[in-house]
């Protein structure tokens, strides 16, 4: 059994950045993870990648000698790792051990995970090689503090959710950036009048059902509850970890391997 971590959401949201950080934290605590780049685009890390998309394929190349654009291309360069996941990622995996943990950083391209199937066939595949798997969606702090951009983030994620059928976590990203921290608060755990009223403010009074409409959907599937991360804070990488390792069971199974050799339970 295997663990793995998706890390998406919108471009520049800090995904390649919390995954960073993320290895620091583990490296201070002493635990072993390995940092997946499934960003073909990438160029700059700060993290050591174990296992990188641009060898099998960069999106330079396919730009240079297909023509394409940066995100025509990308799609493309995403597409081949779906046909290659038989080979090229089988093989990779092959050079991990049995419990390892795995963390993919994935590009920004929203498209990703709200339509393009690419995705959603890689997690298939990583769970048919026996690997929990969690959706990590990262929401940029900055853009809750309207409520039209959040309900945008909001919808995004669930866009995520629906397409990859993943355990899944939000988190509330550049936590440090956020001055006041109860402009952020009432986000956290939104409650349909809250947003509702807020949405109603702003927008023209010809929107107030679907405004309605949008509050309640938030609200009924308790979707958004997003966990905020301040990377300055090892308690917060800290405690986002823990709830992500809760979500995929990890360490689960060593507690119950203690239990069932105390002697003193029955
Ligand atoms: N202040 C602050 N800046 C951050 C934080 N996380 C990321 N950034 C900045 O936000 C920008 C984007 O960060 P990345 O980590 O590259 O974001 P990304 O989601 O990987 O971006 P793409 O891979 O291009 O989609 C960079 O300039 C980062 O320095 C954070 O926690 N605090
Ligand atoms: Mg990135």
């Amino acid at each position: 059994m295997g663990y793995a971590q998706l890390v998406i959401g919108p471009a520049g949201s800090g995904k390649s950045t919390y995954c960073s950080s993320l290895y620091q934290h583990c490296e201070t605590v002493g635990r072993t993870i390995h940092m997946v780049n499934l960003d073909p685009a990438a160029e700059h890390f700060s993290y050591p990648v174990s296992t990188d998309i641009r060898e099998l394929i960069s999106l330079d190349d396919v730009m240079e000698e297909l023509g394409m654009g940066p995100n025509g291309g990308l799609i493309y360069c995403m597409e081949h790792l779906e046909d290659n996941l038989d080979d090229w990622l089988d093989e990779q995996l092959e050079g991990y051990l049995d419990d390892d943990y795995l963390v993919f950083d994935c590009p920004g391209q929203i498209e990703l995970f709200t339509h393009v199937p690419v995705l959603r066939n890689f997690v298939e595949h990583l769970k048919r090689k026996n690997f929990n798997v969690c959706a990590v969606y990262l929401l940029d702090s900055q853009f809750v503090s309207d409520v039209t951009k959040y309900i945008s983030g909001c919808m995004a994620s669930l866009s995520a959710m629906i397409q990859l059928e993943l355990p899944h976590i939000n988190i509330l990203s550049k936590m440090d950036l956020v001055s006041n921290k109860k402009d952020v608060e009432e986000y956290l755990n939104p409650e349909a009048q809250v947003l509702l009223s807020q949405l109603n403010r702003q927008m023209a009074p010809n929107f107030g059902k679907l405004n309605k409409s949008l509050a309640e959907l938030v609200d009924d599937y308790s979707m958004v509850n997003f966990i905020p991360l301040d990377l300055r804070k090892e308690s917060s990488i800290q405690y986002v970890l823990s709830h992500i390792d809760n979500c995929i069971q990890y360490g689960e199974d060593a507690d119950v391997k203690v239990r069932d050799f105390d002697p003193e339970e029955d």
